[in-house]
């Protein structure tokens, strides 16, 4: 089956919270709370498609970032290659551009929260950098 490449956010801001976003209940994985992001388009570097779908998604603009891990996961019915980034500068107020609902949640309460199986490795690097 052909892996899909996705880029993913972690966007912490200044109070330490991190930007979560609900996923769509007709989307892949969906009703679960997901770090935005989307897949990388042929001839994109990953850091760019992450600040093109913070823009979409989110509207907010990404100004740096910095590997935090490269995930690969198969669900079955599809296979997903999560490579996923902290960032820490950026600008903006977000918002869910599609509807959907955003929130920043400080990272003590991430556990609270209901994401797909493939993040449970993002989860863990978080608490290791920034935990
Ligand atoms: N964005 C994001 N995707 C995730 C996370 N965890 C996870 O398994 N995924 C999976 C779900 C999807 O199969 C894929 C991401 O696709 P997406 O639906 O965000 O892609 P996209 O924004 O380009 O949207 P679309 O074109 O499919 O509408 O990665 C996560 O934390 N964030
Ligand atoms: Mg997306």
């Amino acid at each position: 089956m052909k892996i899909v490449n996705v880029a993913v956010g972690v966007v912490v801001n200044e109070q330490k919270q991190i930007l979560l976003a609900k996923r769509a209940k007709e989307q892949h994985q969906g009703g679960l709370w997901e770090f935005p992001g989307g897949k990388v388009e042929l001839g994109e570097s990953t850091f760019k498609a992450l600040v093109r779908e913070f823009k979409e998604e989110v509207d907010l603009e990404l100004e740096h970032g910095q590997p935090l891990i490269l995930i690969e996961h198969d669900y079955g019915d599809k296979q997903v290659r999560l490579d996923t980034w902290l960032v820490e500068q950026f600008s903006g107020s977000a918002r869910g551009v599609e509807g959907q609902e955003v929130r920043w949640v400080p990272v003590a309460e991430l556990a609270n929260y209901e994401f797909p199986a493939a993040n449970q490795a993002i989860l863990q690097a978080i608490n290791q950098t920034l935990g």
